[in-house]
């Protein structure tokens, strides 16, 4: 499979789902669009609607994903045969779904890398350790990302990125590497590179402003309760 993106870097995760401020149709195309006017390599959408938005307004490679929720399986990224093909029918470069080794799926999984490879589609890996990410490669994955780390049960839980899990799979893999979850600053950003990420993927920081706005809020809120400050 030839390479996906021009070259290494910054890869925009724009998502909005239902209920969140900016879930409205066209919000995420526009957050592309900045997104590649400011540098970005790639974009990640979740979505049919989201990435045919996107498409039609930038030139860069969009990894799509398909979050859907099916009762009794904790397995909601693009978890079967039908939202992958709904998300290469929507046009995406690469589609992205959950290899965590949950629910026994490795033969599923491999026969759903085998049809988007034959759709001439790349795949991208969403796992939590590096035994998943050593398995999504030997399954045929061609990026493997660690998304899902601190979203398993049995992933550390942290609040920043899992860049110790970055570190061990860049030893241990031959595919591009993609850090991605929790990246808020862009020292975390580099130090992802460090660590041996071929790709950084940022979301909330740069696209989910409630997000962004609570950061400051509960900052400055800190330091106000701290502070004898007086009100003027
Ligand atoms: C765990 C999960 O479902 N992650 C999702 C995957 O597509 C998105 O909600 C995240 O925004 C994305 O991974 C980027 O991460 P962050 O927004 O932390 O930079």
């Amino acid at each position: 499979m030839k390479p996906i993106f021009a070259q290494r870097g910054l890869i925009v995760s724009c998502q909005a789902l239902p209920g969140e401020p900016l879930y409205f149709q066209g919000t995420m195309a526009r957050m592309a669009l900045a997104a590649e006017q400011g540098g970005a390599i790639g974009i990640r959408a979740n979505g049919p609607a989201d990435i045919r938005d996107i498409k039609s307004v930038v030139k860069l490679p969009v990894i799509g994903l398909l979050k859907r929720d099916i009762p009794g399986s904790a397995i909601y990224i693009t978890p079967e045969l039908v939202d992958v093909q709904e998300i290469i029918d929507a046009g995406a470069d690469v589609v992205a779904m959950d290899m965590t080794d949950r629910e026994d799926r490795a033969e599923r999984v491999a026969s759903l890398i085998r049809h988007c490879h034959e759709a001439g589609v790349a795949v991208m890996a969403d796992i939590s350790t590096l035994e998943e990410g050593l398995l999504a490669e030997s399954l045929g994955a061609d990026l493997i990302s660690t998304t899902m780390s601190g979203y398993t049960p049995y992933s550390p839980q942290q609040a920043g990125p899992d860049l110790e899990l970055v570190r061990r799979l860049a030893e241990r893999l031959t595919k591009p590497l993609v850090a991605e979850g929790r990246i808020w600053s862009p020292e975390e950003a580099e130090e992802a590179l460090k660590a041996g990420a071929t790709y950084v993927v940022v979301g909330g920081a740069i696209t989910r402003p409630q997000f962004i706005t609570q950061k400051y809020a509960e900052r400055i809120g800190q330091w106000l309760e701290q502070s004898d400050k007086p009100q003027s």
